[in-house]
Formats: structure tokens, sequence, C-alpha cells
């Protein structure tokens, strides 16, 4: 028998860590900064924080203007609002870093989103955040078009209170006793109304293709201990059905405790960890 000689190892492909800056120190950007700066997603490493109030010395990497956090970094997590979106993706991407978006409420609105994914050499990705099921859906439409969209957000009232609504509507849902619904309307319209509470209508939308073809019903309810967020979508091949009930955060109730994690595993998919669920 001839002794078949070993190959050298090779050693296993090492990768310069993402150096990751973060817009927003608030409920999100808090828990993702610390886990990020505790080693907690090999691979990624917190490089600076950008954020419009002084943090002092708050958070555990520098804070900087956007303008020196894109010297620094090749990747930018947006978790401050849909404004920060509109106003500095474009000059992300262009500037060469990667964007992870938490605040896909932006993308209903289509010229934005057409120059995001035009733009580069950065490239744009969206968090799953607080709704399950994207994967899915996006796969799913692949074998055709799905044709009844539906989401169901229901939270706490005081969450979903907006400049825009009228005393009535105020007064129905602070004197509510049960579920009232405040907005029925099509995933292009609904995150516009609730900047920080309905994102999700967008990422569902995001993953069906299509603003206008996602009904949206947002509710308040004075007994939503947890947020709850129904998807409901069907066509030719098939019906799908996915419902999430999280724990709101103690101190920003709009946005549910599981959103950072979920862009937690979002980085870690970035940051090439290997075995994730795509
Ligand atoms: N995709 C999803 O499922 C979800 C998305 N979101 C989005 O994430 C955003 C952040 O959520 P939270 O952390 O709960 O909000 P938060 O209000 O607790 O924190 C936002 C932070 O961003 C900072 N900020 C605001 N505007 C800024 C600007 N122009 N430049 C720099 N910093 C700025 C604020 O000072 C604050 O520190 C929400 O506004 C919402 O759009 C929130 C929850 C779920
Ligand atoms: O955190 C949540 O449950 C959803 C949320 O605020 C958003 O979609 O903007």
């Amino acid at each position: 028998m001839t002794a078949v000689s070993a190959a050298p190892a090779t050693p296993p492909a090492t990768r310069a860590p993402r150096r990751v800056g973060l817009i927003g120190w608030g409920a999100i950007g808090r828990v993702v900064g610390t886990a990020l700066a505790a080693g907690e997603v090999p691979g990624a490493e917190l490089t600076c924080v950008v954020d419009n109030r002084p943090l002092g010395d708050a958070a555990p990497a520098p804070q900087l203007p956007l303008e020196s956090a894109l010297t620094s970094c090749d990747l930018i997590v947006e978790a401050a609002g849909q404004g920060v979106v509109r106003a500095h993706g474009e000059e992300i991407l262009t500037a060469g870093a990667d964007l992870l978006i938490a605040s896909t409420g932006a993308l209903t609105d289509d010229a934005l989103t057409a120059r995001l994914r035009a733009a580069g050499p950065g490239r744009v990705y969206f968090t799953g955040g607080a709704v399950g099921g994207l994967d899915l859906l996006q796969a799913a439409r692949a074998l055709g078009p799905l044709t009844e969209v539906t989401l169901t957000t229901t939270k706490l009232p005081a969450t979903l209170e907006q400049p825009w609504m009228d005393e009535e509507l105020l007064h129905r849902m602070r004197t509510a006793t049960g579920p009232v619904e405040v907005l029925r309307g099509s995933a292009r319209e609904i995150p516009a109304k609730f900047p920080r509470s309905t994102n999700v209508a967008a990422s569902v939308a995001l993953a069906v293709g299509d603003p206008d073809a996602v009904r949206v019903s947002v509710v308040a309810d004075p007994a939503a201990r947890h947020t709850r967020h129904v998807v409901e979508a069907s066509g030719g091949h098939g019906s799908y059905r996915f419902e999430v009930r999280h724990l709101p955060d103690a101190d920003t109730p709009a946005t549910s405790q599981v959103v950072p994690y979920a862009v937690l595993r979002s980085l870690a998919a970035l940051a090439g960890r290997p075995g994730m669920i795509l």
C-alpha cells in the first residue's frame, strides 16, 4: 500500500474584523454596542458611535461625527431613525461602508430605495428586526406572487400616539378599555405615519417585494403587555402565518426587547459567522 502524503494543512482563512460604526445609542444601539464591545460577535468590533446627543462616556467606543466614522469603519449600523437613512444612507454607501438598516420604514420611498440599491461600493442590508418569517416569504415569492399579505401590529396605546392625530382619536386611544384599530393602510403609507413603531410593515414589504400589496392594521390595546405582530400571506403555492409576541423595551416601549438581538444576528452573518441560518 502506498502512503498518500498529506497535503500541507491550509490555514483557515483569516479575515480582518469588520470595523463597525453604530448610529444611535438608544434602546437598540446600547444593547448592540455593548455586545460588540464585549466581543460577543466574533469578526466584528465596535469602532465608534454616532449620535446627535452628547454621550459623555456612556458608550464603550469614541463618539464621532458621521464623516469621521466613515473614514474608520467598513460597516455602519443604523439604529437611529428613518431620517438618518434618508439623510445619510447614500453618503455611507458611496463612502464605501456597508450599511445595515433597522429603520426599514424609510424604504417605502421608492426613489430612495432605488438610490440606495444603486449606490456603492458599500452594500445595503436590512435587519429582520421585530418580525419573523421574512426569509421564508422572500423564498416563497420566487414560486409566484403572494396575493394576500396582511400585517396586524398591536401595541400599547402610548407607543402609537402621533402628532398628526386629532383629539378624538387620541381620546379614543387614551380611554380604550380593549383593542382599538388606530389606522389601516398599505405598508407604503403606515411606516411614515408611525415612524418609530411600524418599521415592521416596511420589512414585510421588502420581503414580499411590494409595499402597496401589504395591508396593515395598527391596533392600540391598553392590555398589550406584549407587542404583537401577525403576518399572513397566501399565494397559489401555499399560505403562511407568523405571529410574534415580544416584551417591549422597559424605557422605550415602542421598541421590542428582541430587536437589538436581531441586529446582532444580522451582524454575525455579515461578519461571516459559520453555521448561521440564512
Ligand atoms: N425594524 C424593526 O423591527 C425596528 C426598527 N426600529 C427603528 O430603530 C430606530 C431606533 O430605535 P430605538 O433604539 O428604540 O430608538 P431610541 O429613540 O431609543 O434611540 C435612537 C437613538 O438615535 C439617536 N438619533 C436620533 N436621530 C439621530 C440623528 N439624526 N443622528 C444621530 N443620532 C440620532 C438618538 O439620540 C437616540 O440615541 C427607531 O426609530 C425605528 O426606526 C425600532 C424598532 C423595531
Ligand atoms: O419593535 C417592534 O416591535 C416594532 C417597531 O417598533 C417597529 O417596527 O418600528
